[in-house]
């Protein structure tokens, strides 16, 4: 949605749920003048940024706090306005959200960023350049950040250390379809060549990776049977080998993904999250739900949001027997020797990335539906 305000003609998006991040990007993309009209079919937005204008302030902020989506502006209204301003972000309580790789990105690119008490303002006195960027960890966010920058700047762009899940090479896909040339280079490199102008795309975004993931993980901790239609193998195959090892059984089609519960006791597993191709983080917490009613102790170590554990205290609540560790688990424990059982990753020790890391012990007993 936030790539039609590159282009000069409108854009045609498909499959596009009814969920509250839409609604926020589509009132913010209108306060700034984008016409969204429904399409013929259901799920279709029509995108039109011929009369892209500077929004009134309180029309920005009445966006305040709904979603994160908005720091993915700053590089299109720039090209379009010269000028942004971001309302204070929201999105899910999973931990510290910073936004430095953003703004370190786009001041490379040439942007002047003032952080303000309602906001952020981005502006671009000499327009946007090219830049070489490095990203510190493999951030999704901040890799659609420089993508959506990069595309109009003047010159040549290589980010380094970018993020590769499937979400950003479909938005790849988009911005080739508008006129930009990028290219996936080798070990996280991604090379843009600016262009000077693009035009709108017609596109079906790819299937929800954590809708799947949840709908599965809902089949086994529910003894239950779900086709989830429009699941695609090739973008699930760490969440399936998990999902294997823990005893699910599924079966892959071309329209989508059955996934049932085995109908014999579940077994624990020891799982890390990670950056694309590793566990999604996102998959954590239906998997942990599915965990509870596993034979035996799992472990759980995120590595990506260090709070990303704060469903658990419902799951206790409900009679789940979880302990969160905040900074490693204790040698010796219970749950360290009922850990042996599974193999750990290669990547148990020490923890690669740069933000601070949680583990989950999760047994089966006491649980309740
Ligand atoms: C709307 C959307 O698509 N959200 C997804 C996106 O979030 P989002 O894009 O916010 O997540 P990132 O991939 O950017 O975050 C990964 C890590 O980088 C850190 N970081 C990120 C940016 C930054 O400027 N500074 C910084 O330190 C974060 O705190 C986190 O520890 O990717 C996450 C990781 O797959 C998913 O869980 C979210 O569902
Ligand atoms: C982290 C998530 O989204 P957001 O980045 O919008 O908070 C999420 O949906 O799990």
């Amino acid at each position: 949605m936030v790539a039609s305000l590159l282009g000069e003609t409108s854009s045609l998006l498909r499959g596009v749920p009814d969920i509250s991040d839409v609604r926020v990007v589509r009132g913010l993309l209108e306060v700034h003048g984008v016409k969204v009209t429904e399409g013929a079919e259901p799920g279709d937005l029509i995108l039109d940024p011929t009369n892209v204008v500077t929004a009134h302030m309180a029309d920005i902020d009445a966006h305040a706090g709904s979603s994160r989506i908005p720091i993915l502006f700053c590089g299109p209204l720039l090209h379009q306005l010269g000028e942004a301003f971001i309302p204070d972000l929201g999105g899910c309580r999973i931990g510290d959200r910073p936004i430095d790789f953003h703004l370190d990105a786009l001041r490379r690119f040439g942007a002047v960023v003032d952080k303000l008490p309602s906001g952020i303002r981005i502006t671009a006195p000499n327009g946007l350049h090219g830049a070489d960027i490095e990203l510190p960890y493999p951030s999704v966010g901040a890799t659609e950040q420089v993508l959506l920058t990069a595309t109009r700047a003047k010159g040549i762009t290589e980010l380094r250390n970018a993020a590769i899940e499937p979400e950003i090479m479909d938005l790849i896909a988009i911005l080739q379809k508008m006129g930009a040339i990028i290219s996936v280079e080798p070990n996280r490199v991604i090379l843009i060549e600016g262009v000077d102008k693009l035009e709108g795309y017609t596109h079906r975004g790819i299937f929800d990776r954590n809708e799947a993931a949840s709908w599965a993980s809902a089949a086994l901790a529910t003894g239950g049977d779900v086709f989830v239609g429009g699941a695609k193998q090739e973008h699930m195959m760490t969440f399936l080998n998990v999902f294997r090892k823990v005893g699910g059984k599924f079966d892959i089609y071309e329209d989508g993904i059955r996934f049932y519960h085995p109908g014999c006791d579940l077994k624990p597993v020891v799982i890390e999250t990670d950056v694309h191709p590793g566990f999604m983080t996102d998959w954590q917490q239906p998997l942990v739900i599915a965990l509870t009613q596993a034979h035996g102790t799992s472990i759980v170590h995120e590595t990506v949001y260090e709070n990303r554990f704060g469903f658990t205290d419902a799951l206790i609540e409900m009679g789940a027997d979880i302990t969160v560790h905040k900074d490693g688990l204790i040698e010796g424990s219970a749950a360290c020797r009922a850990a042996t059982s599974s193999r750990p990753p290669s990547s148990w020790a020490p923890p690669r990335c740069t933000a601070p890391t949680s583990w989950c012990r999760i047994s089966a007993a006491g649980s309740h539906t």
